[in-house]
């Protein structure tokens, strides 16, 4: 006679695949906030400005706010590195600014979790006047803010502010994505 075997907690499961888009407009901290998430959470982090068709890039620097029309490849990269991820998961910094832009990246992944880091204009200003180095002009924060569309209610978010230290945000922004992911 078969004797059934016994596992300590039941059934075996898999754990949900954590996909996260780190969002918000230029100079919030995606890039700084995304790597340290990931590295916390021990997945792998995408820059989406890596992601970018460097003729975007070239836009970008010149001074001109993308179109839709621009963004709409770079959306379709970053929908595709979401769902077609082989590790636990992956974090990915993607400024996801309109809704029809969110709308894309989960046609390709749906449960993507959008955390975004929210300031005031005084703060972004701020932050994105102390860079240096960086392609992305401080005169196109006015075009960012202008087409930030927040998120809905229906949405897998967390959304958090950004005028706190970067270790807190980043406790803040671990204990969402494990609340989000938790079924
Ligand atoms: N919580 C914070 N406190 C203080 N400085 C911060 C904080 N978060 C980010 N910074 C700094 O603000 C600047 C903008 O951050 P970061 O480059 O990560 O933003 P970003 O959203 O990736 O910008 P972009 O979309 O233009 O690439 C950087 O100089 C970074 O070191
Ligand atoms: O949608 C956009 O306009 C772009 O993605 C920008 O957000 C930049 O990538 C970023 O802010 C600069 O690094």
């Amino acid at each position: 006679m078969d004797t059934p075997v016994h596992t300590p907690f039941g059934s075996s499961h898999t754990p949900p695949t954590i996909r996260v888009v780190v969002m918000g407009v230029s100079g919030s901290g995606k890039s700084t906030i995304g790597a340290l998430v990931a590295d916390a959470m021990d997945l792998p982090f995408l820059d989406g400005d890596s992601l970018h068709p460097m003729v975007n890039i070239h836009k970008m620097a010149a001074g001109t706010p993308l179109t839709d029309e621009d963004r709409w490849p770079w959306l379709e990269i970053v929908g595709n590195e979401l769902a077609h991820t082989t590790a636990r998961g992956v974090v990915i910094a993607c400024s996801a600014l309109k809704r029809s832009y969110r709308d894309a990246i989960r046609s390709k992944a749906p449960d993507t979790i959008f955390l975004h880091l929210d300031g005031s204009l005084g703060v972004l200003s701020s932050r994105l006047e102390g860079r240096s180095g960086h392609f992305m002009p401080p005169a196109l924060l006015a075009s960012q803010l202008a087409a930030l569309e927040p998120l809905g209610s229906d949405e897998r978010a967390v959304i958090i502010d950004i005028s706190a230290g970067i270790t807190s945000i980043l406790d803040e922004a671990v204990a969402g994505i494990n609340r989000a992911v938790t079924p």
